[in-house]
C-alpha cells in the first residue's frame, strides 16, 4: 500500500484565469499525492504516473480510508514488478481540479465556503505547473520516467515540452498532442448534460459531507458518464458482449432495458457515487484546453522540445483518442522510439485494462539508458 500525503502547495499562477481573491493565480493550492518505494540519496529514481479524467493518486492497492476505490492499474507498482519499489521511488498526485484530495470547486476557497462555480478556469499546463511545484517540494529536480494515459498522457507531453530537463524518460498512452474538435465535441456533449441538470444550480449546488458524492446534478453527471463510457470502449466490444440482448430480469418488449443500457446505467450510477460534477465540468475544459503548441510555434516546434527517450503507445480500438493522434506524438519527438499500437478490444480504455501490456512497455522503457535526444530550448 502506497502513502498518501498532502502538499500545500500556495498560490498556482494560472494561464487565462482570475480570481476574487488572487489575480491570475489560485491561492492556496493542495495537491494530494500517493508514494510507493523510497527517494534515493542522489534523487535520480523517481517515477511520476499521471492519472486520465476521473482517476486519482490510487494507482495500485485496495480500497479503503481516503480510497473509496481499488488501484485503477492493477500491478504496476509493487516489489518485482514493472515500477519496483525496490529500485523506484513512485509518485502520483490527483489531479488540480479535482476531488480525491487535491484542490478543486468541492474545496474551501479563502472564505471558507466551497468554490463552486467560483473556481476557475484551468488549462493542462497550469495542472502541469502545480504538479511542478509539487516535484519543488518533494525535492525531485528530474523524473527517471513520466508516464500517464489519456487526460493523464497531455499532461505527461505538456511536463516533456515545458520542463525537458527534469524528464528524462516518457511515455504517452492512448493520447494526443492537442484535443480535437472531435474530442471537443464529446466533452461539450458532457458538460451540457451536466448544466442542464436543474441540480446544476450554476456549479453552486449543496455539497454532502464536504466531497460532492452523489449531491447536486447527479442525474447529468450520470449521463454525462454514459456519453463519456461509449466513448471508452469500441463498437465491436458492445456488440460481442450485449449485441441485442435484453437485460437479465427485464424483457424490452415489457418495457425494459436493453443488457447495453443497464450496463451504461451502471457506470453512470458509480461515477456520481465517487465524483463531483464540478470538477468534472473543470477537468473536461481543463482536457478541451490542451494544446502543446499553444504560443510554441504549433506542436511539431513544440514537441521538438522533448529530449527524453520516449515510447508512445495507443489502442488500435480506440475511437476517441485514435492511433493518428498518437503517430503524430510519436513522430514529432525526437528521442521517441516507433510508435506501438496496443492490440485490445475495449476501445480507449484498453489503456487501463491492458496492464500486462503498459507493464512490459515500462519495464522496457526503464531498462533502457535515459539517453538525451534532441535539443535543449
Ligand atoms: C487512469 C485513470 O485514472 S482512469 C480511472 C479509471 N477508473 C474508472 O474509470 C472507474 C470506472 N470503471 C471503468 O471505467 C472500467 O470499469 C475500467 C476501465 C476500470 C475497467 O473495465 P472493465 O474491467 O472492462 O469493466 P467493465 O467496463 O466491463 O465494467 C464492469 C462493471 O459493469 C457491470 N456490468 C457489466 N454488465 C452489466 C449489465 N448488463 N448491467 C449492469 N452492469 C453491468 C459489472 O457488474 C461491473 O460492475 P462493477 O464495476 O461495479 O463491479
Ligand atoms: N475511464 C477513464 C477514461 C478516461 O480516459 C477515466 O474515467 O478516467
Amino acid at each position: 500500500m502506497g502513502n498518501r500525503r498532502f502538499a500545500g502547495l500556495g498560490a498556482v499562477p494560472l494561464e487565462w484565469s482570475t480570481t476574487t481573491w488572487s489575480e491570475g493565480a489560485l491561492p492556496g493550492v493542495r495537491l494530494a499525492y500517493e508514494t510507493w518505494g523510497e527517494l534515493s540519496p542522489d534523487r535520480d529514481n523517481a517515477v511520476l504516473v499521471l492519472h486520465a479524467l476521473t482517476g486519482d493518486s490510487h494507482v495500485v492497492g485496495a480500497a479503503g480510508p481516503g480510497h473509496p476505490t481499488p488501484g485503477w492499474w492493477g500491478h504496476l507498482i509493487g516489489p518485482g514488478q514493472a515500477l519496483d519499489t525496490d529500485r523506484w521511488f513512485v509518485v502520483a498526485p490527483n489531479i488540480l481540479g479535482g476531488c480525491q484530495g487535491s484542490t478543486g470547486p468541492a474545496s474551501a476557497a479563502p472564505d471558507g465556503e466551497p468554490w463552486g462555480s467560483r473556481f476557475p478556469r484551468l488549462t493542462t499546463r497550469d495542472q502541469v505547473t502545480a504538479e511542478i511545484a509539487l516535484a519543488d517540494v518533494l525535492g525531485i529536480d528530474s523524473w527517471a520516467l513520466v508516464l500517464g494515459g489519456s487526460a493523464g498522457g497531455m499532461r505527461a507531453v505538456e511536463w516533456a515540452v515545458t520542463a525537458p530537463e527534469r524528464v528524462e524518460r516518457l511515455m504517452l498512452l492512448a493520447t494526443t498532442p492537442a484535443a480535437s474538435a472531435d474530442q471537443i465535441a464529446w466533452c461539450h456533449a458532457q458538460v451540457r448534460a451536466i448544466t442542464a441538470d436543474p441540480a446544476w444550480a450554476g456549479g453552486d449546488f449543496a455539497r454532502g459531507a464536504g466531497d460532492g458524492r452523489r449531491s447536486g446534478p447527479v442525474a447529468g453527471l450520470a449521463v454525462a458518464r454514459q456519453i463519456a463510457h461509449i466513448t471508452y470502449r469500441s463498437a465491436d466490444e458492445l456488440a460481442v458482449r450485449f449485441g441485442r440482448s435484453d437485460q437479465a430480469g427485464e424483457a424490452v418488449s415489457a418495457g425494459g432495458r436493453y443488457a447495453v443500457e443497464s450496463y451504461l446505467d451502471h457506470h453512470g450510477d458509480k461515477l456520481v457515487g465517487r465524483f463531483d460534477a464540478g470538477s468534472y465540468v473543470i477537468l473536461t475544459d481543463a482536457m478541451n484546453s490542451h494544446d502543446v503548441g499553444r504560443d510554441r510555434g504549433g506542436i511539431e516546434a513544440a514537441l521538438a522540445r522533448v529530449t527524453a527517450r520516449t515510447v508512445v503507445a495507443g489502442i488500435g480500438s480506440d475511437r476517441l483518442y485514435p492511433v493518428a493522434q498518437s503517430e503524430r506524438l510519436a513522430a514529432g519527438i525526437t528521442g521517441a522510439d516507433p510508435l506501438v499500437i496496443i492490440h485490445s478490444d475495449h476501445g480507449h480504455d484498453g489503456f487501463l485494462i491492458e496492464v500486462d501490456a503498459v507493464a512490459g512497455l515500462v519495464a522496457g522503457l526503464l531498462d533502457e539508458a535515459p539517453v538525451r535526444t534532441g535539443r535543449l530550448p
